[in-house]
């Protein structure tokens, strides 16, 4: 896609019926998006498309115009600008920008020599309104907004890259993914752990013009807050103790490509500024370095935190929120797509590396019938987790209830409480409760392939309680990572 082609500003859709809470758009309530949420009647999403038209209305490059989509379009004399200002000898190679911003369209001016004028007055930055007039050099341009909306209706297809889905619910992400992929826009995805939002990253990455582009995955929940700039930016050699040799930053890295920033909600507070300043200016600078480096790279964020009740809790940046959420996908959680689950258990069996490791095996209508029943806290990948585990330590061809673990059969609620009754009350309860740490702690941690930051998240522990239980229990959290 050209880079003159629409693109969604904000995305609607319907909160309630039908499914269609899959998708949101940033909410307005209390932190000012102006976004409109539409409640449709048939199972479809809204993308509400921003676009503007400037058209140099008076100088040397008179007639010419662009209608544009992209985040910031620029203009100058220089050929690398959207709109190229060739025959106007007083204009600056880069003269002004225009940032499509939440609050409304912003003018720029970028150092030009001659100044930016807007309606005869010189600016730095100023909001647009329709029929503005830009003086840059002696070229005059007007400036209109376009506002149009786009219906997407659910995908046709149960599957988009490595993606599995037959709901309505993922199928209409997979039509809004294909739709939003090619506009080089910001996403925020948001959803519970293990519901597949570094796939869809993926996805939007592979089906963006960028796909030829690295794509550089970068967890902000695990980045000690030490390190944060140097991850971000980069180091030169011998920039503080340890810097053994030069690094390029994650942007450095992802220039031309995409950058991934994973468990956006756990970055913390006081290094979201860091973050913010490098998507503003688009470009870094290494830490101990003196050169500046413009970085190109588009920018999608994961979540599993309602970032605007963390906006509202004052821990989290308003700012940073509203710079990287021009478009918010919402993936459901699979207990919410039941149906999903035959389709995915399908595709996993037919895996050539299953097939080969375990041969051909099938799911027996009861195993599946309380596969579908149960929760699912962890998601896809705790399903995905459960069949690796099932197929590895069951030799027969189909698998039956008896091979499924005793939470997915439903048994931990059942039967009275194992507690020994020949011991005293208080031993027989500290016993029990022991019993029941060391379970939950390892149930969880397996669910979460030893992951103790996001086993901390799903149990609601504080991570040093989870680290004090693996120590107590002496449990291998490093062996359940997968291999
Ligand atoms: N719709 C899906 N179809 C097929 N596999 C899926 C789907 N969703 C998730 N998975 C699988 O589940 C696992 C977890 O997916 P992924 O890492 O994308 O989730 P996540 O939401 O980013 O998790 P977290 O928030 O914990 O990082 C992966 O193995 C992925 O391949």
């Amino acid at each position: 896609m050209s880079p003159h082609e629409p693109h969604p500003d904000d995305v609607l859709t319907n909160p309630g019926e039908n499914g269609l809470d899959s998708i949101v758009a940033p909410p307005d309530g209390g932190i000012g998006s102006g976004t409109e949420v539409l409640v449709l009647e048939s199972p479809r999403t809204t993308l509400k498309l921003r676009k503007c038209r400037i058209q140099v209305s008076a100088g040397p490059d008179e007639g010419k115009s662009l209608a544009s989509d992209k985040e910031r379009l620029r203009c100058g004399a220089h050929p690398t600008n959207d709109l190229v200002l060739a025959e106007d000898r007083t204009a600056s190679r880069h003269h002004f920008e225009i940032i499509n911003t939440e609050r409304g369209w912003l003018l720029v001016d970028l150092n030009s020599t001659n100044g930016t004028f807007l309606d005869g007055r010189r600016i730095e930055r100023a909001y647009l309104s329709a029929g503005a007039q830009i003086r840059a050099g002696s070229s005059t341009l007007s400036f209109a907004p376009i506002d149009e909306e786009v219906t997407v209706e659910p995908d046709r297809e149960g599957e988009l890259c490595g993606l599995v889905g037959q709901s309505v619910k993922m199928r209409q992400v997979f039509a809004l993914i294909k739709k939003i992929a090619p506009m080089d826009v910001s996403v925020i995805i948001g959803g519970e752990t293990g519901t597949g939002k570094e796939l869809v990253a993926q996805a939007i990455h592979e089906l963006s013009g960028r796909k030829k582009g690295p794509m550089v995955v970068l967890d902000c929940g695990a980045i000690p807050p030490n390190l944060i700039e140097s991850e971000l930016f980069g180091h030169e050699k011998g920039s503080f103790t340890g810097a053994m040799a030069a690094r390029p930053g994650a942007f450095e890295r992802a220039h031309g490509g995409t950058i991934f920033l994973d468990e956006l909600g756990e970055l913390r507070f006081d290094l979201q500024p860091k973050l913010l300043r490098v998507l503003e200016n688009r470009e870094v600078r290494r830490v101990g370095g003196n050169d500046t480096l413009e970085v190109d790279c588009r920018v999608i964020a994961a979540t599993n935190r309602d970032l605007p009740k963390e906006i509202a809790a004052g821990n989290f940046r308003e700012d940073l929120f509203f710079r990287l959420s021009v478009i918010n996908i919402q993936l459901p959680p699979l207990r919410e797509r039941r149906e999903d689950i035959p389709l995915i258990l399908k595709r996993a069996l037919a895996d050539p590396e299953v097939l080969a490791r375990q041969g051909r095996k099938r799911i027996s209508p009861e195993a599946l019938s309380l596969l579908m029943a149960y929760a699912w806290p962890g998601n896809v990948r705790e399903l995905m987790n459960v069949l690796s585990h099932v197929l590895a330590f069951s030799d027969s061809e189909e698998v039956l209830p008896e091979n499924l673990p005793p939470r997915v059969r439903g048994q931990q609620r059942e039967g009275p409480l194992p507690f020994n009754e020949h011991l005293t009350f208080k031993d027989a309860k500290d016993q029990l409760l022991e019993n029941f740490e060391r379970e939950y702690v390892t149930s969880v941690l397996t669910r979460c392939e030893g992951n103790l930051s996001r086993a901390a998240r799903e149990s609601g522990l504080h991570r040093k309680s989870i680290e004090r239980l693996v120590k107590k229990y002496q449990l291998d959290a490093k062996g359940m990572k997968p291999r």
